[in-house]
């Protein structure tokens, strides 16, 4: 094991979904089985206790690629030469919380945490924000961040476009593995739009083997609010599957994938307006991810990611009048 750690910084470090994720990338499925890692959990300070807990237990688990463990509430600390960063820290909504309370509450984790990056992290540092409303806290950071790459801000929909294949392979009776080509467009929230008009199954399109009424009032929102419906079963948001979407995310960013789905920053690629992080049909090549272009956009398709792009644009003019950004 030659190799020089990776640093890999979770926040959140002491929550459910922190609970789920630390083990799995302390034991290689993050980054790679043959890639040595060093783990900086941050927490706030009532927190700190209970991460260190967790930090005890991954001593215990004797991970032969695990080289360290730091616990700490200092953002600067935990972010000072992070190449990986998982923002899943943040501060959920309760009852009464308009949505300029939310949005203000989690400017101020994710303004100082971006800003932390950039005076801290590592030249190459990827970010994954999976804490909500993920795609408009990962602009906040990435506005904090004018020294880091736009582009190395990301926010987390892989766990939407996971159960996106977990429904059709029901419907369809197939394994997960024979689809190909599924995507998620928009917000990581009910407006979101699953796309099965370029997703293939057995190399034909998915959408053609589903009838339209399933397609229009099964699928899509089974997807789109499948989020809402584990917190109704489970009296707790998702947290394994999150954490198992954030290690297919980072994995598939660090080594590489033809087709999957990201919430990345907009170059302006199917009238998604420049600068917001959305979630497109992408790929990753030599560690960066690109946006799959050339994909004709039906009239159906069409409504429904512009209403998850509008959403975008309303957040993101929200917290622009908040002075957020
Ligand atoms: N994008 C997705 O697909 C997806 C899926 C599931 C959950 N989520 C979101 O992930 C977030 C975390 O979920 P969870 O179930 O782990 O929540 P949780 O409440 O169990 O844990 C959150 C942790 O974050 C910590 N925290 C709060 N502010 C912090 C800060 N400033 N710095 C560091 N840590 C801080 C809290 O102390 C807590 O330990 C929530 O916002 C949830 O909505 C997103
Ligand atoms: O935390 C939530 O509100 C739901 C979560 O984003 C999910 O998709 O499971």
């Amino acid at each position: 094991m030659a190799q020089t750690p990776v640093k890999v910084t979770v926040t959140g470090a002491a929550g459910q979904i922190g609970y789920a994720l630390l083990f799995r990338i302390a034991s290689g499925q993050l980054l790679g089985a043959d890639v040595p890692v060093k783990l900086s959990l941050l927490e706030i300070p009532q927190a700190v206790k209970a991460a260190e807990g967790t930090a005890m237990e991954l001593d215990d688990c004797a991970f032969p690629l695990l080289s360290g463990i730091e616990v700490t509430d200092d953002a600067n600390k935990a972010f000072d030469g992070a190449s990986v960063a998982l923002l899943v820290g943040a501060r959920p909504r309760t009852a009464g919380m308009e949505r300029g309370d939310l949005l203000q509450a989690n400017g101020g984790i994710f303004g100082p945490q971006g800003k932390a990056i950039n005076d801290n992290a590592a030249d190459d540092i990827r970010v994954l924000v999976v804490g909500n409303p993920a795609n408009t806290n990962s602009l906040i950071a990435q506005q904090h961040a004018p020294d880091v790459p736009a582009e190395r801000f990301t926010a987390m929909t892989r766990l939407d476009h996971n159960r996106a294949l977990s429904q059709l392979a029901a419907k369809l009776q197939v394994p997960v593995a024979e689809i190909k080509k599924m995507t998620i467009w928009g917000n990581h929230s009910a407006t979101q739009y699953p796309d099965l008009f370029h997703a293939e199954v057995g190399g034909k399109i998915a959408a053609e083997q589903v009838d339209e009424a399933w397609l229009r009032d099964t699928f899509i929102p089974t997807v789109a609010k499948r989020g809402a419906a584990i917190i109704e079963a489970r009296g707790a948001s998702s947290a394994a599957s999150a954490a198992n979407a954030a290690i297919d995310h980072v994995f598939d960013w660090v080594n590489g994938t033809e087709w999957t789905s990201a919430a990345i920053p907009s170059d302006g690629s199917y009238g998604v307006p420049e600068g917001l992080i959305s979630s497109f049909p992408v790929a990753s090549r030599d560690g960066k991810w690109e946006i799959i272009q050339g994909l004709e956009i039906d009239a159906f398709s069409r409504e429904r990611i512009d209403a998850s792009v509008r959403e975008l644009e309303e957040e993101r003019a929200a917290v622009r009048e908040l002075g957020l950004i």
